[in-house]
């Protein structure tokens, strides 16, 4: 089972240690319950749709995977951890109803987060094309620190969740180097460098997508939750 097993969806190299990729594929093609917010809208800019398509092309020899993106935090969790997150879900359907993926919170397209998201196995890593919104403002013009942050926290701790299950972020370490335009589009790039015990280390650069700004680099600790207790147990028993 997905969270029964020591790690997550990858072990070494492309080999999707504890479930085999067809589950993996099976995940992919599950039914879910909210639409995919990572498919292109008219709110995309040309650059946002030639890069999304620059990376479905290295899809098609299975290099890259495309992950979809939904408005219900449970959806994003595959396999066995989805029967935990069903059962929380279950359990109190009543306390949980309206709640978004903080990501996924607005329904008007192009105003908040527009991204995609692209994982690359062999070299557990995760890339994010991110297209900020007019909602996203800090200073005139520009991306808010805090939802770059949310940015980069959803791309490595997406890396993280392929690599070790379910993980939680215990430390997110950004250097601000250019502000981002809003409506630009960067490439989020994350990838897992070190594994020690339950802590998955993990770095990430934002680039324009010409390469030639460096927008933001980070570093991050996530810790991988015992799975033999459900999420609200873990969280709650701390
Ligand atoms: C499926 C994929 C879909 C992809 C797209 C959707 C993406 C969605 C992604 C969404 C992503 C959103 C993600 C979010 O937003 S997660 C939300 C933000 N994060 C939190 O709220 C977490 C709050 N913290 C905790 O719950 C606990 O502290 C955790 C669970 C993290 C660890 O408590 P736990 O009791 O379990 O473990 P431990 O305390 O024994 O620590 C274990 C080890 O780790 C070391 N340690 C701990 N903390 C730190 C630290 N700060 N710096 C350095 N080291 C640290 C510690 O020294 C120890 O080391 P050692 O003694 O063993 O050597």
């Amino acid at each position: 089972m997905l969270y029964e097993c020591s790690s997550g969806l990858l072990g070494n190299g492309h080999h999707l240690h504890g479930i085999s990729t067809i589950s993996f594929q099976a995940w992919l093609s599950q039914s879910k319950r909210s639409k995919d917010y990572a498919l292109p809208n008219s709110s995309w800019s040309q650059d946002m749709m030639d890069l999304y398509s620059r990376f479905l092309e290295m899809c098609k020899d299975g290099t890259w995977k495309r992950i979809p993106s939904y408005s219900d935090t449970a959806d994003h969790v595959p396999g066995k951890a989805c029967v935990h997150l069903e059962s929380l879900k279950l359990a109190n359907e009543k306390e949980r109803k309206g709640t978004r993926f903080f990501p996924r919170n607005l329904d008007t397209e192009g105003v908040g987060f527009e991204y995609a998201m692209f994982l690359n196995p062999s070299e557990k890593r995760m890339v994010c094309l991110f297209q900020p919104g007019p909602y996203l403002e800090g200073h005139r013009g520009f991306a808010h620190g805090g939802s770059t942050a949310t940015i980069i926290d959803s791309t490595v701790g997406g890396c993280a969740i392929f690599v070790a299950g379910r993980v939680m972020t215990a430390n997110l370490s950004i250097n601000y180097r250019n502000p981002i335009p809003l409506g630009s589009v960067v490439l989020v790039d994350s990838k897992v460098d070190q594994i020690e015990g339950r802590k998955v280390f993990l770095s990430c650069h934002v680039r324009s997508i010409d390469g030639q700004t460096l927008h933001a680099e980070a570093t991050a600790l996530f810790i991988q939750l015992n799975s033999t207790k459900s999420l609200q147990q873990q969280v709650s028993s701390q």
